[in-house]
């Protein structure tokens, strides 16, 4: 599609009434407007799951010192050059050296430490003898293999250089990246945190789950579902509940919100009801369009007060092709990574499927092992954009191009693996 770029920067002839901003079009708008959140300085564990912003180089070496791997005896490997079963080596223990220990000790040819592991190498002594070789003896000990220069030792800058920068800018702070941090002494560090996004349902029919609705009421799914979503797509999810169709408690709710949230999603009240409180509270605020897409076609988005706020449309399925169209590669961007799809990939379709020309199409799918190993993929039963059932049961998306009305059998096809 060509022409204007409707609501990007306000510019422009306005749109004809039916002419529908194109899913990329939508999306460009979404990723030129969302902020990169800037970097925060955390403790280690609050700083979990973030990505690194800074280069992270060791102080000092890693280990720092030369030291034993093993419990056993630090002694000069020359005097235990000769040792045999048949012909043991005794050596004088003159003391214990264990990990911990922060005095210098040493030995001189003839002598031996009791070692620990960890333990600093005492000076002069070039081998540790595991205690398994020896009588295990404290006063004297009997040794029974000989060892090279450098046995058991783990040497000073072996695992890290002093200087050396041990994580890049960018890397995911998972287990073992906070472990690195911690082995280089930070105890905080510089983070792109994830995004910290609200989501809020509205609708006057919407009962917390548990409770008990009355005729005309539904339980609210779609808060539930998002936060989730939210959480899957390496943001923090905040269910901040359900709202009425009353415009002003809308805005309210989202000015409230504002302080803990670094994006905000909405669902429902975004179509051509008489009540769509969302679209009603934040018009000349947020562009509200309509894109060319089944399910989703509503669509809402802007900044407040320089947050970016989503309000997707209130159907539970089109709700969540939304998020995975549009807010996921936005929190992405957020956090300075590439606003890919999830998961994207081609299967083999086992069943024809239609499609509305002029639309893209996203069916949920069920993937599976097709000939040749290939994979394939299957339309999850009913497509209806209210049909929870067929979204819970499907691992992926298929999409199906806006220029395509019916897609055979036997085609490959682009499909976006859903989180399981
Ligand atoms: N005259 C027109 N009517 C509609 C159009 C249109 O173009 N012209 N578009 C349809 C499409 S497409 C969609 S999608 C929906 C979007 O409507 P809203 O965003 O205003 O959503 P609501 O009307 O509030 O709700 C729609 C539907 O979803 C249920 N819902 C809402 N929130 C939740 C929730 N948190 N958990 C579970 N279910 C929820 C709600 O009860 C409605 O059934 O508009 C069409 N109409
Ligand atoms: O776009 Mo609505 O999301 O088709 O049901």
């Amino acid at each position: 599609m060509s022409g204007p770029h409707p609501g990007a920067g306000g510019t422009g002839a306005p749109p004809a009434a039916d002419r529908l901003r194109t899913v990329d079009e939508h999306l460009a708008e979404i990723l030129g407007a969302v902020p990169l959140l800037a970097p925060i300085d955390l403790a280690l564990l609050e700083a979990e799951g973030a990505l690194l912003a800074e280069p992270v180089s060791a102080p000092i070496p890693l280990p720092p010192f030369d030291n034993s791997a093993m419990d056993g005896y630090a002694v000069v490997s020359t005097d235990v050059a000769s040792a045999s079963e048949d012909s043991p080596v005794t050596l004088p223990v003159v003391g214990d050296v264990a990990a911990g220990d922060t005095g210098v000790s040493a030995i001189r040819p003839g002598l031996c430490l009791r070692i620990m592991t960890g333990a600093p190498m005492p000076a002069g002594a070039d081998a540790v003898i595991p205690v398994e070789w020896t009588d295990g003896g404290t006063v004297s000990v009997r040794i029974t293999r000989p060892a090279p220069p450098g046995h058991y030792i783990r040497r000073a800058g072996e695992d890290v250089q002093a200087g050396q920068v041990v994580l890049e800018p960018g890397v995911r702070l998972r287990a073992p990246q906070l472990g690195m941090l911690a082995a280089v002494g930070r105890a905080r560090v510089s983070v792109r945190p994830r995004p910290r996004v609200v989501v809020l349902s509205t609708g006057d029919e919407l009962r917390e789950p548990g409770s008990e609705p009355a005729f005309g009421q539904i339980w609210d799914s779609n808060s539930f579902m998002l936060t989730g979503a939210v959480n899957e797509s390496e943001g923090v999810g905040i269910r901040a509940g359900a709202l009425t169709d009353a415009p002003e408690k809308v805005r309210e709710a989202l000015e409230d919100q504002l302080i803990r949230a670094d994006a905000i999603i909405t669902t429902g009240g975004v179509s051509m009801g008489a009540r769509d409180a969302v679209k009603e509270a934040l018009t000349g605020t947020l562009t509200f369009t309509k894109v060319a897409m089944r399910p989703g076609k509503p669509q809402g988005f802007g900044l407040l007060h320089g947050i970016p706020i989503f309000t997707l449309p209130g159907n539970p399925v089109s709700a969540y092709v939304s998020f995975q169209v549009f807010v996921r590669p936005a929190l992405l961007a957020m956090q300075g990574l590439p606003p890919e799809p999830p998961g994207a990939g081609t299967a083999v379709l086992t069943e024809e499927v239609r499609s509305p020309a002029g639309l893209r199409h996203y069916l949920r799918g069920r993937l599976s092992s097709g000939e040749d190993g290939d994979l394939a993929v299957t339309p999850a039963g009913a497509q209806g954009s209210h049909q929870m059932g067929a979204l819970a049961a499907a691992d992926a998306l298929i999409v199906v191009p806006e220029e395509r009305d019916i897609v055979p059998a036997g085609e490959r096809v682009e499909i976006w693996r859903l989180p399981r």
